[in-house]
């Protein structure tokens, strides 16, 4: 057998599927083949990696004369795709219409589909009609009947599916999801994500690309990525879980002001990003946070966070021995609470790096997927000309937590409260603050801001501006496996790969 081209080397872990090839007269009479009574073919659809982490399907052909021969060939393969444990075969689809560009449909028929169907996956596809549909709908389907969840969308779109799953979850567990200690059942249902959404950060801070190609092969080949995720609580009532961002001030209010300008696309975050700048609101308010001194790293690290991660590894080692222990338990957290009172222009709490395209290595570079912590970021009261010089760090290789009036911290655990409630709670209401417009009246040119900005969480508002959060080491689980190092040069390939056997 002659592999064509020459030199492909491709690990099984990488094979998408393998089938008999029909050759047709033109096929056939080209080359030594043509001297062939009747050749046969089987061709193998593989995972090409291509620069920045983009993943594209492609193809070789394998010719011999023999028949028998041929057949033991595909029927090898297909053992030893068989042996793949990890890879799903049927999963549950929900497609966005309205995320991003409008293009979820389109994207998941033309470049996803046909992929799934080449893998042999099979589907349940549904079409959402509403905001909230597929979550009610996860709420009630027979879940068990999957191999994973699907949703073609946006960071909003992911959002939705993880509540519904996790929902789901606690719900057959009879856990209160509005207990801010209850000790929460982790979902291991995997999750994919095929980009098609406005900003697309969890995707592409978990496969290092939004490129819906590239995350469809990451399903197919069964990758396993967990998440930290973060519960938020107003007092006793449950709010939202968040996987990415938790903003308060500067993203909040870009988020509620593009709320209203959704029929501009991903432009909209643009528009309302400029305004939202210019309006240069701060917000008075204390955080009270729990450092995480579990973890190994820092935000101000140098390496980020890559598959197969030694920190993240870390942490899952302490979770398997703290269930080991503790069981389904409720540990009682003595550890020590800072407290820091100030003027804020943005409050940012963010799991993973939050790296998307418009800022390639994210809110905070050295975040990590997995760690069980989150990074703390304060951006105190500052000249507008320097929280521009802030912002336009996330844009290129300058650390944007080198300026004084920039503070991070790597947290388990936080809390906000505005001076707004903090002063309403104690009763020292101000009637005129509160009937005659929500700008300080005394110095209507300074920026303060004497009403609440809204928390973005995962691009979704909040209604509370008073939250504790506590952050659940890998609750979730993807279909990715982390941006992989240089992966264009450093792919290492198994001791099974299909060029032994040839
Ligand atoms: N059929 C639908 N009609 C209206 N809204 C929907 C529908 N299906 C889902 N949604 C809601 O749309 C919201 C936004 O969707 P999505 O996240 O896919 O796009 P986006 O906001 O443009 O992208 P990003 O979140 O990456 O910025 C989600 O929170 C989801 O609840
Ligand atoms: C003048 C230059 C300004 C450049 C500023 C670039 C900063 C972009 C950073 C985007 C961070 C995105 C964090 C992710 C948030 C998502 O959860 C959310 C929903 O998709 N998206 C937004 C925009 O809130
Ligand atoms: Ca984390």
């Amino acid at each position: 057998m002659s592999p064509v081209p020459e030199n492909c080397f491709v690990p099984t872990s990488e094979i998408i599927a393998v089938e008999e090839t029909e050759l047709n007269k033109k096929q056939r009479n080209i080359g030594k083949w043509q001297k062939m009574a009747k050749p046969h073919a089987f061709t193998v659809y593989y995972v090409k990696k291509a620069r920045n982490h983009r993943w594209r399907c492609s193809d070789v052909t394998f010719w011999c004369v023999d028949e028998h021969l041929c057949n033991q060939w595909i029927q090898a393969l297909k053992e030893l795709l068989e042996m793949q444990k990890s890879r799903p075969k049927h999963l549950l689809v929900y497609i966005n219409p309205y995320g991003g560009k409008r293009q979820g449909k389109s994207i998941y028929e033309q470049k996803v589909a046909p992929l799934f169907s080449l893998a042999s996956i099979s589907t349940d596809v549904v079409i959402t009609e509403h905001a909230n549909h597929a979550k009610d709908n996860l709420l009630e389907v027979n879940i068990n009947k999957y191999d994973g969840v699907v949703c073609v969308g946006g960071d909003g779109m992911f959002s939705e599916v993880m509540h519904g799953l996790i929902g789901r979850i606690q719900k057959d567990s009879g856990i209160d999801q509005n207990n801010p200690k209850a000790p929460l059942v982790q979902c291991n249902i995997r999750i994919g994500i095929i980009p098609a959404g406005s900003t697309d950060c969890i995707c592409y801070s978990t496969i290092g690309i939004s490129d819906p190609v590239t995350s469809a092969l990451h399903i197919i080949v069964g990758d396993c990525q967990p998440l930290d995720v973060s519960s938020v609580h107003h007092n006793n009532t449950f709010l939202k879980y968040s996987v990415s961002l938790l903003g308060y001030g500067f993203y909040g209010d870009i988020l509620k002001d593009s709320e209203k300008k959704r029929w501009m696309g991903p432009m909209r975050y643009d528009y309302s990003g400029f305004k939202t700048f210019l309006s240069h609101h701060y917000y008075e308010g204390t955080i009270s946070f729990q450092p995480a001194k579990h973890t190994l790293g820092s935000p101000r690290d140098k390496d980020s966070c890559r598959t197969g991660c030694y920190i993240c590894k870390k942490s899952e080692q302490q979770l398997a021995e703290q269930h080991k222990e503790c069981g389904l338990k409720h540990e009682e957290d003595e550890e020590e609470w800072k407290v820091i009172k100030g003027k804020f222009l943005a409050i940012n709490a963010v799991n993973m790096s939050c790296a998307c395209p418009r800022s390639p290595k994210g809110l905070s570079p050295a975040a990590h997927l997995a760690d069980g912590s989150a990074d703390l970021i304060l951006v105190r009261k500052c000249s507008r000309f320097d929280f521009l010089r802030y912002l336009v760090r996330h844009t290129n290789q300058d650390d944007q937590f080198d300026f004084s009036f920039v503070d991070v911290y790597r947290v388990k655990s936080f809390q906000f409260t505005s001076k707004l409630s903090e002063d309403n709670e104690s009763n020292i209401t101000d009637i005129g603050k509160k009937r005659f417009g929500q700008f300080c009246r005394d110095h209507p040119a300074c920026c303060c801001n004497i009403a609440n900005s809204t928390w973005n969480c995962d691009g979704e508002t909040l209604d509370s501006s008073a939250i504790q959060v506590r952050v659940h080491c890998q609750f979730v689980k993807l279909f990715a496996r982390g941006i992989e190092e240089n992966s264009k040069d450093e792919a290492v390939y198994s001791q099974s790969s299909i060029e032994q056997l040839l």
